[in-house]
C-alpha cells in the first residue's frame, strides 16, 4: 500500500512529506484533516500525547493518547517526544518513534500541532517540513464554530477565543496560509499543496538522474538511465 505514494507514476522514489496543519482552535483543522485522510488513505497520522481530558467520542490511541501529568513528565525525561508544548493549560507532545518509522517507509505524515510544535519540528527536521496554517473567516465565525461543536464549556471556549489572536499572530512561520470559509474549498487547497509538495520531492530525489539518462548520447530510449 505504502508504495503507491512512495513512488510517482514514473517510479521516482521520494522522501515522505511531513505535513503540519495548525490553526486557532475551532477554525476547522480537524475537519480538513478528516477530509484529507478520506482522500489519502495512505497518509500516516501522528497521534499526539496529551494531558487534557478526552472529549466525548474521542478514542484513546486514535485521537490522542491521554495520560496524566506525571506520566507526561516521565515521557519527556525519557526523550519520548520529537517536540512538545504547553497549549491551553495542558501539555501536548509528538511521539518520536512513529515519525522515525514512517520516515523509513517514505510515506507522508500529517501532524495536527500548534505553532510551537510546527517551529520545533521544522528545526529538528532541518527545515524539511511543510507547514499549513488555517485561518477562520472572522473571530465571530470562530466563536460560532467553537459553540456549534458542543465539545467545550463556555469557560473553555472563552479561553480559546482569548488565545486565538495570539495563535493567528504566528501565521508568518508557515509556508501556506489559507482561510477556511468553505470547508470543501479549503480541503481542495490543502490537498493540492500536498500533491505539489510530493512532486517537488520526487524532482529532488529521482528526476535529475532520469533527465541525465534521457540526455545520454547513443541512448535514445533512455532505458539505461539510472533513476535513483
Ligand atoms: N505542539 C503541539 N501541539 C499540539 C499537539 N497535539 C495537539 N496540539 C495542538 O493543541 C491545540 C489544542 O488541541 P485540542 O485540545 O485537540 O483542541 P482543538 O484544536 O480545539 O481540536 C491545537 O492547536 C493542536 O494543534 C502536539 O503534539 N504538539
Ligand atoms: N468551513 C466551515 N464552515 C462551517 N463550519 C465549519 C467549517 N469547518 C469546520 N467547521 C465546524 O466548526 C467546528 C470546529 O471545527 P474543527 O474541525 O473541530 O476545528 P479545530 O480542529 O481547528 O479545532 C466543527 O463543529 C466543524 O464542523
Amino acid at each position: 500500500m505504502a508504495h503507491s505514494h512512495q513512488n510517482d507514476p514514473h517510479g521516482f522514489h521520494r522522501r515522505g512529506v511531513l505535513f503540519v496543519l495548525s490553526s486557532p482552535s475551532g477554525a476547522g483543522k480537524s475537519t480538513i484533516a478528516r477530509k484529507l485522510l478520506a482522500a489519502e488513505p495512505d497518509l500516516a497520522v501522528s497521534v499526539s500525547v496529551t494531558t487534557r481530558e478526552p472529549r466525548p467520542g474521542e478514542v484513546n490511541g486514535v485521537d490522542y493518547t491521554f495520560v496524566d501529568v506525571e506520566r507526561f513528565r516521565e515521557m519527556v525525561s525519557q526523550h519520548h517526544f520529537i517536540e512538545w508544548a504547553h497549549v491551553f493549560k495542558h501539555r501536548y507532545g509528538t511521539p518520536k518513534g512513529p515519525v522515525d518509522a514512517v520516515l523509513a517507509t517514505g510515506r507522508d505524515m500529517l501532524f495536527d500541532i500548534d505553532w510551537q510544535g510546527a517551529q520545533q519540528l521544522h528545526q529538528t527536521m532541518g527545515g524539511d517540513v511543510v507547514r499549513v496554517f488555517i485561518l477562520p473567516p472572522s473571530m465571530a465565525e470562530l466563536h460560532r464554530r467553537l459553540e456549534g461543536r458542543q465539545t467545550d464549556t463556555p469557560e473553555v471556549i472563552a479561553h480559546r477565543m482569548a488565545r486565538a489572536s495570539n495563535e493567528v499572530s504566528h501565521w508568518d512561520g508557515y509556508d501556506y496560509v489559507l482561510v477556511n470559509d468553505d470547508a470543501d474549498k479549503c480541503f481542495e487547497a490543502v490537498h493540492t499543496i500536498l500533491k505539489a509538495e510530493r512532486l517537488k520531492r520526487s524532482r529532488q530525489t529521482g528526476l535529475i538522474g532520469f533527465i541525465r539518462g534521457l540526455m545520454k548520447r547513443g541512448d535514445p530510449t533512455g532505458e539505461s538511465s539510472d533513476v535513483l
